[in-house]
Parts: structure tokens; C-alpha cells; sequence
């Protein structure tokens, strides 16, 4: 992996496996989040004692915080099987319908990015959350005819990173909607603990909260950046993960004490040193750093505003005051955001939705 996408909350295929082994299986495994977790518990105990499928379950919030992990429990804590798929997967009406009537009673159906899923297939969807029950058309025109398929209960998790995009329809079908948010460092440290065990990798205080500060507030980059340090201290120093492993690793991987990768600070030392700390437009600062305004705007921006380090205005992108001191610089009277530092709370959970 390159430094570009060390601190990237996207998963590659090749990371998989990798994840797997750490993945938490079981409710009181999974670390932080007390609100979501607790308010899972109640409906899973709640759906049990009944002897019944729970409600719909819809979990958004950004990559990497743990939605496909959360999927996984509320099956094995069901004693359920999974089906596990994805929106973009299910292209037409017959994939979906291949998909639910093939469900048995009770399996839980885990649809990720649910709100990249095809119009016609989300409508059968709606049927078989609601009825358990699809219609399935078959032929075209006057001709066509639906036929109606039973599907067994079961219970949908839908996993998006883009709430907003999902209908008003599809939203008022899950009976429970949870928000995962950014782990706090201290969370974090407590999941590096927890997974360099696992690993067998001996981690002290100091290495734990060296990684979790650099880890944007996400497990996923926390786990990866632990097996990034442990390879290094296992080939470069005595096998331990601590402050001086920690430091020299994270240095080799471009990934600096705020987390920030090589573009991060590329986008940040361009605004500062070409554009006096902006404003500037998102494709002018994307061609001085040799990138695509997409890349910029969705791969570098969300951590740099959350950060605090970069705004969007309506006159363009701006380095605010803890930019330009981040990168070592002195910030020109009136800079924006004068009055604000990095905020040392940057990752303390917002109220999630109930
Ligand atoms: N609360 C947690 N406790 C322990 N490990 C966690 C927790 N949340 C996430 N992880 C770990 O972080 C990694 C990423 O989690 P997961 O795949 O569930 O994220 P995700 O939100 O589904 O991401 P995506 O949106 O990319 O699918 C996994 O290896 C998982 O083990």
C-alpha cells in the first residue's frame, strides 16, 4: 500500500482478510458507541423474547466505523445466517427478488451502500420489508403478468455512508435507524489494545495513543496503521509497538501527527504558500497539486474541514489559522478561523440519532 491511501477509510479488497481477523463478533466486543450498541441490544433482546425477526435496521455514518462489523453481530447475536450483498450489486427487480425469496426465516439480509440501489429493485424491496412479499413481473407490455412470492421474515441491515440520498419511502421502513460516529482517541486506543492482543503484538500506552491521534477518529485506519508499525518494529527494532516504533513508522508511511497523508498536505501547503491561504477555487487548487477535483474534494476535504484545518466558502477553499500553523507557518493578520485551534474534542461522538 502506498502512502497515498494509508489514512483512506475505504477498504481494498487485498485488506480484507487482513480486517477479518480483528472484526469484533459479538455486541460486548465492539468497542464504543455505548448509545448504538445499547439501543441494539434492547431491540435484538426485545425481538427474541418474542420469537420474532427485529425491526429493519438502517446504520449510516462514514466508511469504516464499523456498519459491516455491527451487520455481522445482529446475526450472530440472533444465532441467524447472513446474506450479505450490496446496492450497486443488485442492478434490476429479479436480483432483488433472486435474493429475499431465497432468505430462510430469520436470516438477516445486509445491504451496503443501500442508497446506490437500483429504482425498480428498491420498490420490490419496500414490498418484501413491509409484506414479505414481492411481485415478480414476468414478460413485457400488455402481456406482462406479476406473480406474487412469498418471502420468509427476516430482517433487513441497511448500511449507507449517504443518508441523505436515501428516498423518504425507503427510509420510513427500518424500524431502527442508528448513526455511528467518529471514535474519540481515547476509544481508539482501547480498539488498538484490543486488536494488537488478537494479533499478538505487544503495544504500549504510549504506541497506542501515538496511532489512535493519527488515526481520524476511524477503526478501520487505527487497524492499519497498527499492522503498518508492527511491521516495522518486527523488522527494524525489537518487535514492540511504542512511541519510538510508532514515530519512525508512521514517518516511513507519510502519515503525520494529525493524521494527514502526503496529498492532505500538499492540498494545505498550496493554499498556504501559491494562494496566501485562499480563496480558492476547487479546481485551480486541484491542478496545483496535480489531482482531480473529485479526488480532492471527496478523498481530502472531509477530514481537512472536520479538522478544522481548511473551509469552504462561498468564494472558495480557505486555510484557516490552524493550517498554517500546522504547517509550520506564520498566519497574516485577519486569517480565517482565527479564533479557532484545532479542536482537541475533534472526535467526540456527536448526539447520534436514536
Ligand atoms: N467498534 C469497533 N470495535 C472494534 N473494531 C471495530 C469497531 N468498528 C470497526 N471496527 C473494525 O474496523 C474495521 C472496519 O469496520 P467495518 O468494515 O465494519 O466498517 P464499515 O463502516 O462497514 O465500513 P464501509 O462503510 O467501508 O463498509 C473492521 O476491521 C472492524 O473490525
Amino acid at each position: 500500500m502506498s502512502g497515498e491511501n494509508m489514512v483512506s477509510a475505504y477498504v481494498s479488497d487485498a485488506e480484507l482478510d487482513a480486517e477479518a481477523t480483528v472484526r469484533p463478533k459479538r455486541l460486548d466486543e465492539f468497542i464504543a458507541q455505548h448509545r448504538v450498541r445499547d439501543q441494539l441490544d434492547l431491540l435484538l433482546k426485545g425481538a427474541m423474547r418474542r420469537g420474532s425477526p427485529p425491526d429493519h435496521i438502517l446504520l449510516s455514518g462514514p466508511p469504516g466505523l464499523g456498519k459491516t462489523t455491527l451487520a455481522n453481530i445482529v446475526a450472530a447475536e440472533l444465532g441467524s445466517g447472513i446474506r450479505v450483498t450490496s446496492g450497486p450489486a443488485i442492478e434490476r427487480s429479479g436480483d432483488l427478488a433472486a435474493i429475499v425469496t431465497s432468505l430462510a426465516e430469520g436470516d438477516v439480509l445486509f445491504i451496503d451502500e443501500i442508497h446506490r440501489i437500483a429504482k425498480p429493485a428498491e420498490e420490490l424491496l419496500y414490498s418484501a420489508m413491509e409484506d414479505f412479499r414481492v411481485d415478480v413481473v414476468v414478460g413485457k407490455g400488455p402481456g406482462a403478468t406479476a406473480i406474487p412470492l412469498d418471502v420468509e421474515p427476516f430482517t433487513l441491515v441497511g448500511a449507507t455512508t449517504r443518508s441523505g440520498l436515501l428516498t423518504g419511502p425507503m427510509r420510513d421502513r427500518f424500524g431502527f435507524v442508528a448513526h455511528l460516529d467518529f471514535y474519540s482517541p481515547a476509544d481508539l486506543e482501547a480498539l488498538l489494545h484490543r486488536s494488537a492482543r488478537i494479533l499478538g503484538v505487544p503495544i504500549t500506552d504510549e504506541g497506542a495513543v501515538e496511532i489512535a491521534g493519527r488515526s481520524r477518529g476511524t477503526p478501520r485506519i487505527a487497524n492499519r496503521l497498527l499492522r503498518r508499525v508492527r511491521d516495522f518494529a518486527e523488522v527494524r527494532a525489537d518487535g514492540v509497538v511504542n512511541l519510538e516504533t510508532a514515530r519512525a513508522a508512521l514517518t516511513v508511511y507519510d502519515v503525520d501527527a494529525l493524521g494527514l497523508d502526503r496529498l492532505d498536505r500538499a492540498v494545505l501547503t498550496a493554499l498556504v504558500d501559491l494562494f496566501r491561504g485562499g480563496p480558492v477555487g476547487l479546481s485551480t487548487l486541484a491542478v496545483a497539486v496535480g489531482e482531480q477535483p473529485d479526488t480532492v474534494e471527496e478523498v481530502c476535504e472531509p477530514f481537512l474541514v472536520r479538522a478544522g484545518l481548511l473551509a469552504r466558502t462561498p468564494r472558495g477553499r480557505v486555510a484557516t489559522e490552524a493550517a498554517w500553523q500546522h504547517l509550520g507557518r506564520t498566519p497574516p493578520n485577519g486569517t480565517f478561523g482565527a479564533a479557532t485551534a484545532v479542536a482537541p474534542d475533534l472526535f467526540s461522538a456527536a448526539p447520534e440519532q436514536p
